[in-house]
């Protein structure tokens, strides 16, 4: 008998297929500490992957990597068969996106330009298109609006649309910011701690969102301290402590890790049942 995922990929991008990340023995050192050791990744598409493990791990690090933020001192990454330039713009225009542990949303502008700018990188208009503002610069902005309204309304933030973005629940500006990293059209997703601050119901809302964006085809790689969730949400688990990687598996099989109880778990993380139950 074969066991469904209650929430399965969208077709065509079942998890076994061949990864659209292929991250091989990432290294990163500051000075003389070693933040990050050689660690390998793979990310099949419509896959959901959760990088845990205790604080200073260096998951943000492994993250800054992945995104061209920090050019690793050793180790390579591929994106869909391409080689990757550790330069961020190189990065978001092959197709992979972010979010920060620290919300950085534009405070001062509305939600929906918020998400217009992470259209940036897909519209080709010119610095001279813009300040001349011709009939391909309008269309450009009339497309990233179209795009930025849809987005809000996917994350169900439409009724934020006008509003300044500083001024949104601290739950909806962590959507807000999954928004604006979808506008690139991504095809891969990074988020870093996307669950930190908020309540039981976001948190089981926040759940349902990853699923929805699985289901448009993307793939999923998120950083997140709270075991219940991130254990409910993922279909794999890598576990980092001090650098490297101490295992990877399923989340039954991870759960059952003697190391990883001992380096970070201590107690198994409650049921979906439960998350559900705290939630109402
Ligand atoms: N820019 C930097 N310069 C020097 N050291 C750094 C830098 N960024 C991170 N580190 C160090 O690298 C190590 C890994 O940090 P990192 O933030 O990646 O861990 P983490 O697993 O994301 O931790 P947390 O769960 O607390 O966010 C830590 O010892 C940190 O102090």
């Amino acid at each position: 008998m074969s066991i469904q995922p209650a929430n399965p990929p969208a077709s065509g991008t079942a998890p076994g297929s061949e990864p659209i990340l292929q991250a091989r023995g990432v290294t990163m050192r500051f000075g003389g500490l070693t933040a990050v050791d050689g660690v390998d990744l793979d990310v099949a598409g419509g896959e959901i992957v959760g990088l845990i493990g205790p604080n200073g791990a260096g998951k943000t690090t492994f993250f800054n990597c992945l995104t061209g933020l920090y050019p690793p001192t050793a180790g390579s990454i591929t994106f869909r068969g391409q080689r990757l330039a550790p330069k961020p713009y190189r990065v978001a225009e092959a197709g992979i996106s972010r979010t920060f542990q620290n919300i950085r949303l534009f405070p001062n502008m509305t939600a929906l330009e918020n998400v217009m700018v992470g259209r940036h990188c897909r519209t080709r208009e010119g610095l001279l298109s813009a300040i001349g503002r011709g009939p391909r610069y309008r269309a450009a902005e009339r497309e990233a609006r179209q795009t930025a309204r849809e987005l809000l309304s996917f994350l169900d933030l439409d009724r934020h649309a006008s509003a300044i973005a500083r001024s949104l629940p601290y739950g909806d500006q962590r959507k807000l910011e999954i928004a604006r990293a979808l506008a690139s059209d991504p095809g891969l997703l990074l988020l870093d701690e996307p669950a930190a601050g908020m309540n039981p119901r976001e948190t089981l809302a926040l759940r349902e969102t990853i699923f929805k964006i699985r289901q448009r085809g993307l793939s999923v790689v998120v950083i997140e301290h709270d075991m219940r969730f991130i254990f409910n949400l993922c279909d794999r688990l890598v576990v980092l402590a001090r650098g490297r990687k101490l295992t990877e598996g399923r989340p039954d099989e991870v759960r059952a890790d003697e190391r990883v109880i001992a380096t970070y778990l201590g107690t198994a993380p409650g049921t979906a049942e439960q998350e559900a139950s705290d939630a109402r």
